[in-house]
């Protein structure tokens, strides 16, 4: 059974044009020690999955879904209590420029202190207790890799470097020992040895923790080598789905092949919004979303029978919806 199991999740938001399907029958599922790419262009609805996922979502928008469960429990049915102690002790949650997330006036070892969860703090006086908290605090630091811990633990979140800050970030995430850790494109914007280290370190935590981690990118090319599996995001809509491997060799949808032949350029860090080097027009506005499969007008591969939203078909466990898929002939 997967940990994260999501199937056909459609999610709902008031627009100028009325309520509209931001994230349409999407599936995703996360298993134990499993690494997951989750790749669309900039808009298609990543940040979208993170926030329905976590249920940090305003009371307005509908979530509904034929399936929603953390290791066996409906995240949609159980009590907002259970739903917010699934994300503090369970799944961690690593934003886009988190530093700022950060409360700029206490030092980086007050904040991550605090964050250790009461029932992993050791002893029972207060000293006891003070002391179990730093010694958990400095352990972690290190795990992420951020070897000066006296100098780092009494800095400010203003004091350190980019990298640091990422690094302590991912820290501030793990010290509540969760068994799943979402990493919403947390190298965006970083120079790419930043960006490689960040990655070797999420890849490590992988192997020697047994972490399981959905990796949010626009960056296909960078996550490719280090995710088991990948699932491709368009327009709210999820396109194709499989092991990484087979996926990259043999793309079925129209789409993940766009990206896969745009990925060399996404070297530079595409910035949001531009365009696909090998797919005309951009990612539609919600107001604007086309009927049946979403990529229609964008496809070199349309045809009438896009109107209507493709099905998902299977070939083992590689998925894909698309009414014309590519490389059929070589399955
Ligand atoms: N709070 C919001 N209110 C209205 N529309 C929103 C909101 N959040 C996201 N959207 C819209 O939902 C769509 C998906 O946005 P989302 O941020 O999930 O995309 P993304 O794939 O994470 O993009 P990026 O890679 O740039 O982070 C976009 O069209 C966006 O404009």
């Amino acid at each position: 059974m997967p940990m994260l199991d999501i199937k056909n999740m459609t999610l709902e938001m008031e627009t100028s044009a009325g309520y509209v399907k931001a994230l349409d029958k999407v599936n995703l599922t996360i298993n134990t020690g499993e690494i997951r790419a989750l790749v669309g262009e900039s808009g298609s609805g990543k940040s979208l999955i993170v926030s329905a996922i976590s249920g940090a979502i305003p009371p307005q928008w509908r979530v509904t879904a034929d399936r929603m469960s953390w290791r066996g429990e409906n995240l949609l049915t159980m009590s907002s209590e259970d739903r917010r102690e699934i994300m503090r002790r369970d799944i961690a949650v690593v934003f886009q420029n988190p530093i700022t997330a950060l409360d700029p006036s206490a030092t980086l070892g007050e904040q991550l202190e605090e964050s250790v969860p009461d029932e992993l703090v050791e002893g029972t006086w207060f000293w006891e207790r003070k002391r179990s908290r730093r010694k958990t605090a400095i352990s972690t630091v290190h795990k992420v890799g951020i070897k000066q811990h006296k100098h780092y633990l009494n800095a400010y979140p203003h004091q350190i470097p980019t990298d640091t800050g990422q690094k302590f970030m991912i820290a501030m995430a793990l010290v509540s020992q969760p068994k799943l850790l979402i990493a919403d494109d947390p190298t965006r914007g970083m120079e790419t040895t930043t960006k490689t280290k960040v990655l070797k370190l999420f890849t490590q935590l992988n192997q020697t923790k047994s972490l399981s981690i959905l990796f949010i990118s626009h960056d296909l090319l960078a996550i490719a080598s280090m995710s088991h599996t990948l699932t491709v995001l368009y327009c709210g809509q999820t396109v194709e789905s499989g092991k990484m491997k087979r996926v990259r060799k043999r793309p079925l949808h129209p789409y993940t092949q766009a990206l896969l032949d745009s990925a060399p350029s996404f070297r530079k860090d595409l910035p949001p919004k531009s365009t696909l080097p090998t797919l005309e027009g951009t990612i539609p506005s919600l107001q604007h979303v086309p009927i049946g499969c979403r990529l229609g007008p964008r496809c070199p591969r349309a045809q009438k029978d896009c109107v209507v939203t493709p099905a998902v078909r299977r070939i083992h466990d590689h998925t894909y919806s698309c009414h014309f898929p590519l490389h059929m002939e070589k399955l």
